[in-house]
């Protein structure tokens, strides 16, 4: 099939490069001409583990990317994978996604041929039927579901792991409101279905469905790990190790063993956004959910914890500390809401002097403290150091040995349970 996909970001570029690997004809739609121009080099415009050779393999074949919205002219189906960021009151900004279903309809206007547009961004519920389906009809001069169909199918991709999880999926949720749609869409993703292993479920259900999908799946997991985090500040209380708590609990499948390692919180581009959209949203429809007001707390309250159980070892007024880890987790550069936010914003406050140090993050993590020091190793952060933060699960810092012997003192606040305890060091774990 010929899809169009606006939005090259990293759900565009990677169900993009995922979709043109899997036989359909791809263009990827961006105001970005970098990333346009990136990806016709037959480059990938952003870091996820396969992507770049996806791209290598397909641009210039059944791969493109254009600047120029008249390119869904020759498409059947368009996936909108625009931002959704948050306002100041934590509600979504949908200014983008209306925005570029504007420019989507200005070219439906001159289209004979069925045409479906899919929003795989993550909406609250009503914004594909309402706001989307609007920006099309106000441009295009055509109805939804008579001249041209919406459709809603969330996506669940992690970052660092965004192309295996998109061919591997737990589940496709396809959220239509008419066969038709369903049938465009199920085409769609039969070449994944065909080739994934243990043949992911089709969840059709409505597209207001659909959407709330997306918000409960982010919720119940950011939920999940509050939960966990939750109990393992009791453990930490009674002395428990609150990782052997969680892998027995975790052995009932009813529990599941997967997003309970508890520490320093969630950050991210989506865990935090969702949240707070949700919460927002339900606000302004008239439910305050206390539980995911209770998740986002506990979430917050984390890095706080933290800090006071460096407090209990070190007064950091005018002392070297280090901050280890800066990306949000493991394997990919993005520091948006990282949980080293707070602590070094913490440390700054208490007029500490900040040496923080991550493999990838520290050119994203200088645009939000651009005056504290970074070094360019574990080892050089831990120099002089009286007391050391561990606030990404890296596994280059389960490797540190007698780096910890140059510190001036060797306290250990472990946020992530990744440094084992050993001789020579004073070492807290967050919850254990
Ligand atoms: N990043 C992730 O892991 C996941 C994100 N999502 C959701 O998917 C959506 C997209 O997220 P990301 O891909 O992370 O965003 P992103 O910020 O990485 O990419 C968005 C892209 O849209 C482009 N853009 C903005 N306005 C445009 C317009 N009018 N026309 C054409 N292109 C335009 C930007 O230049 C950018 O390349 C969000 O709603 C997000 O919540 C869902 C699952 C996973
Ligand atoms: O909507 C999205 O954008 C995506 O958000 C998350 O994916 P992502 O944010 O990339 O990363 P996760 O692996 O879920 O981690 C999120 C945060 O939770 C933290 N975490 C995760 C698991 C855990 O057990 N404990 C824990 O503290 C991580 O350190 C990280 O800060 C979801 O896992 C994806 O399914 C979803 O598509």
């Amino acid at each position: 099939m010929k899809l169009s996909i606006v939005g090259s970001g990293y759900v565009g570029t990677t169900i993009a490069g995922c979709f043109a690997d899997l036989g359909h004809e791809v263009v990827n739609v961006d105001i970005d001409e970098e990333i346009v121009e990136t990806i016709n080099a037959g480059e990938s415009p952003i870091h996820e583990p396969g992507l770049e050779e996806l791209i290598a393999t397909h641009a210039g074949e059944t791969l493109s990317a254009t600047t120029d919205y008249e390119a869904i002219h020759e498409t059947d189906v368009t996936f909108l994978a625009l931002p959704t960021p948050s306002n100041e009151d934590g509600s979504i900004d949908t200014g983008y996604i209306e925005a570029a279903a504007q420019s989507v309809g200005e070219v439906l206007a001159e289209k004979e041929t069925p045409h479906l547009v899919v929003v795989k961004s993550t909406v609250i519920p009503g914004t594909t039927e309402e706001l989307v389906a609007n920006a099309i009809e106000s441009t295009a001069g055509k109805r939804a579901g008579e001249d041209f169909h919406v459709a809603m199918n969330p996506e669940f991709l992690r970052e660092g792991s965004a192309v295996t999880d998109f061919l591997e999926p737990h589940k496709i949720v396809l959220g239509t409101q008419d066969a038709s749609a369903r049938e465009t869409l199920e085409a769609v993703y039969d070449p994944l279905r065909e080739q994934a292993p243990g043949d992911p479920p089709v969840f059709a259900t409505g597209i207001r469905e659909a959407e709330m999908i997306k918000y409960a799946n982010n919720a119940f997991l950011a939920s999940k790990i509050s939960l966990i985090n939750d109990i393992g500040n009791i453990c930490k209380e009674f002395d428990v190790d609150a990782y052997e708590v969680a892998e027995a609990i975790g052995l009932d499948d009813r529990i599941s063993e997967q997003f309970l390692r508890s520490g320093v919180g969630w950050g991210g581009s989506c865990f935090p956004k969702d949240v707070d959209a949700i919460i927002a949203a339900a606000t302004q429809a008239g439910y305050e959910p206390p539980m995911l007001e209770a998740a986002r707390e506990v979430n917050d309250h984390q890095p706080t914890r933290m800090l006071e159980l460096l407090d209990g070892h070190v007064d950091s007024t005018d002392k070297r500390v280090a901050v280890l880890g800066l990306a949000f987790k493991p394997g990919t550069d993005d520091t948006r809401n990282s949980r080293a936010i707070p602590i070094i914003q913490g440390l700054l406050d208490r007029d500490a002097t900040v040496v923080a140090y991550d493999p990838v993050a520290t050119a994203n993590m200088q645009t939000h403290f651009p005056d504290i020091e970074y070094a360019d190793s574990a080892a050089r952060a831990l120099e002089d150091a009286s007391a050391a933060l561990v606030v990404t699960d890296w596994d280059e810092f389960a490797a540190l040995d007698t780096e910890f012997e140059s510190m001036a003192e060797p306290v250990v606040i472990d946020g992530r349970r990744i440094i084992e305890r050993r001789e020579g060091i004073v070492y807290e774990g967050l919850t254990w």
